[in-house]
């Protein structure tokens, strides 16, 4: 049994989409020559203006072919990718040059030219959009400072390090000013520290320039700190999406909490796995993962710890952040008469965003 009283709107129902997937479906002929792969199966997707959404899945899900029909590097086999009221899937080549103006991509592992500076690569966008040498030395300066890499103009890629290299990757992507930011692992090859930084310069530019941030990633760390929405894509179709909070604190398909899996609020102690039944066991506990919201001046104890009585005990647990917003979510034991009355009750005990029974134990 699993109930949930999240649930509020999320952003991508307020706020107007800046690229719309609808009824996409992309097959690629099968190795061998033998029938199709589905790649996609059916997506219809809004990515709201101004926001970071991000997609996560497993690897082979679908999430590169996504992002590459948003910039065209891909077209559907059928349905519609609008980007900003065009519909990209019916342009020429000609006319797909224009559109990728509007829409940077920024690489798992850089994509950065060995034979060019700093400068001259983050200038390369705009050498090939007719820009003159004046306007590209001034916009690739700003550029340059906004990244933090005005001191490394000159510099070769082999002469700097990962992080650095990737903000040569973002500045050249905002190059010629794009609305939509496309990231593919852009992080996945850093270490944590320089994720974070990384993170917070692309989180930056979202805010203060509004660019619309689509990214695809396998790391949750990435989706708590930058991301306002999520969706989850599983086999070529979106299983579950709302907001990066929502998402986090109570995900409801179970392709959703197998990604999560490994978080520990989400992680039962491989002592209680183990010994986890189905049904209730004579004179056993049942274990109940509760949400609750935390860091709102609610009395998170309290309100946490009353629903659950006097004889719950703490086995797991964890405050996790997403964005502004946090979350506590703990693995208790406690009778299971008592699991059934918390997971029964409708609307839920005050404070709890959700309840459900995990199993049971001896
Ligand atoms: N050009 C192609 N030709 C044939 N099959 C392809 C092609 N591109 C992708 N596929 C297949 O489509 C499916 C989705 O691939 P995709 O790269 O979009 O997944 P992904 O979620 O990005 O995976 P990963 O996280 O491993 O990068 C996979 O089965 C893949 O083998």
């Amino acid at each position: 049994m699993y109930l949930s009283q999240t649930g509020g709107p999320s952003a991508a129902l307020a706020v107007p989409p800046l690229v719309l997937f609808e009824g996409v479906t992309k097959r690629f002929p099968a190795a061998g020559g033998a029938g199709e792969v589905a790649a996609l199966d059916g997506i219809s997707l809004n990515v709201p203006k101004g926001q970071v959404t991000a997609i996560i899945g497993r690897s082979g899900a679908g999430k590169s072919t996504l992002i590459r029909l948003a910039n065209g590097l891909e077209k559907p086999t059928s349905g519609r990718v609008v980007v900003d009221g065009i519909d990209v899937a019916g342009l020429s080549e000609g006319e797909l040059r224009g559109i990728r103006r509007e829409v940077g991509m920024v690489f798992q592992h850089f994509n950065l030219l060995a034979s060019r500076t700093v400068f001259d690569n983050v200038a390369l966008p705009l050498e090939i959009a007719g820009a003159d040498r004046v306007a590209i030395g001034t916009r690739v300066s700003e550029l340059l400072d906004l990244v933090g890499l005005a001191d490394k103009r000159n510099r070769y890629p082999s002469e700097l390090s990962g992080g650095q290299k990737q903000r040569v990757g973002i500045a050249r992507a905002l190059a010629t000013g794009p609305k939509l930011l496309l990231s593919d692992e852009a992080t996945s090859a850093l270490d944590p520290e320089t994720t974070r930084s990384v993170l917070t310069l692309l989180k930056q530019i979202n805010r203060d320039l509004g660019l619309t941030i689509l990214l695809i990633t396998h790391e949750m760390d990435v989706v708590k700190q930058i991301a306002d929405d999520v969706a989850v894509i599983d086999r070529g179709r979106i299983v579950e999406q709302g907001s990066a909070f929502d998402v986090l604190a109570t995900p409801r398909h179970a392709t959703t909490r197998s990604l999560l899996a490994g978080l520990p609020g989400h992680r039962l102690p491989d002592a209680f796995s183990q010994r986890l039944s189905a049904a209730p066991v004579d004179g056993g506990r049942a274990v109940l993962r509760v949400v609750s919201a935390a860091g709102t001046g609610s009395g998170l104890l309290a309100d946490l710890v009353a629903p659950l009585g006097g004889a719950a005990e703490i086995i797991a647990g964890t405050v996790e952040t997403v964005g502004p917003r946090s979350f506590a979510a703990f693995v208790v034991t406690l009778p299971p008469y008592q699991a059934e009355q918390i997971t029964a009750a409708s609307p839920l005990p005050a404070g709890l965003l959700s309840a459900e029974v995990l199993g049971y134990v001896a």
